[in-house]
């Protein structure tokens, strides 16, 4: 048989903090994703959708230059991964997701959980940080409300105070993209209504960086989000402006099963038909 031709993409756009074409990720003779063509401009605040397994956090590992695909094209912030160093890009994107946090020490003070980011590192070592970045970690934990726990140990927070130390974590280095992957997952009620409420007032904020953040729920989509993702089986079953690509048929077709989906105040809540 003879060998596949090399796939040919098109350009990457310049202007794009993520433009991925044709982005296949095989495992075990799986496809983990399945040819995904995505792009994401720098006011874009997308929501990433889809059932357990579908994919979500393989594509957001993708997006933030943790993973390389089997195949396609990967542009991020306008460098192609496999052409940059994936080291200089990082810092460059704030990610939060369940396997970054299980790497933060539990004896670090929450200060230092936040600052050690801008150095690319878990784990506080013998960096000497300055004046300056101490004080930005502690207004970005104010900002998540969490400024009265930055002296306590990291591995005293309850569930839903980490999940807003590590998302001040990933805001430190100033990143032109903020990752979110279930900010939201393992809070009660209380902490995701707070949640939902910060992180609406982050994309609303026109000078906040592209937002991209993962979650099953559609309760738990912050109003500001602009655009959706439905993901089911590694493959992409709608994606664009958020009220042309969330609809009950959308949504129904990418959980597999028929569902009723409503908007209210710009919060959205789906129950089985
Ligand atoms: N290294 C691997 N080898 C084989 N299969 C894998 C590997 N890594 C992930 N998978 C599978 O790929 C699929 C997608 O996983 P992924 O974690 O991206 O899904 P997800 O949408 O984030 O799921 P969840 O909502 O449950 O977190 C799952 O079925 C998972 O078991």
């Amino acid at each position: 048989m003879a060998p596949e031709a090399p796939r040919t993409y098109p350009e990457p756009d310049p202007d794009a903090v993520l433009d991925l074409a044709g982005v296949t990720v095989t495992r075990s003779g799986n496809d983990l994703l399945d040819e995904i063509s995505w792009k994401v401009a720098p006011e874009d605040r997308w929501v990433v959708l889809g059932p357990n397994g579908a994919g979500k956090t393989t594509l957001l590992s993708v997006a933030a230059a943790r993973l390389h695909p089997t195949r396609g094209r990967v542009a991020i912030l306008g460098e192609q991964l496999g052409k940059v160093d994936v080291f200089e890009l990082r810092p460059r994107i704030g990610l939060s997701s369940a396997s970054l946090a299980e790497r933060i020490p539990s004896d670090e003070t929450v200060a230092d959980v936040v600052v050690t980011a801008a150095y690319a590192v878990v784990g506080r070592f013998n960096e000497q940080y300055d004046g300056l970045d101490a004080t930005r970690g502690r207004g970005l934990l104010a900002q998540f409300g969490v400024e009265h726990l930055a002296d306590r140990l990291y591995g005293t927070l309850s569930e839903g105070e980490r999940k807003r130390v590590q998302i001040a974590r990933a805001l430190m280095t100033d990143p032109e993209v903020l990752m979110l992957d279930e900010p939201a997952a393992g809070l009660d009620l209380g902490g995701r209504e707070d949640l939902v409420r910060r992180l609406s007032t982050l994309a609303r904020d026109p000078y906040s960086p592209a937002l991209i953040l993962v979650t099953h729920h559609v309760e738990e989509i912050p109003p500001g989000i602009t655009h959706a993702l439905l993901l089911r089986k590694g493959a992409v079953v709608a994606a664009g402006p958020v009220e042309s690509a969330l609809t009950a048929e959308t949504l129904s077709s990418t959980f597999g099963l028929p569902l009723r989906l409503d908007q209210r105040d710009g919060r959205y809540s789906a129950r089985a038909l």
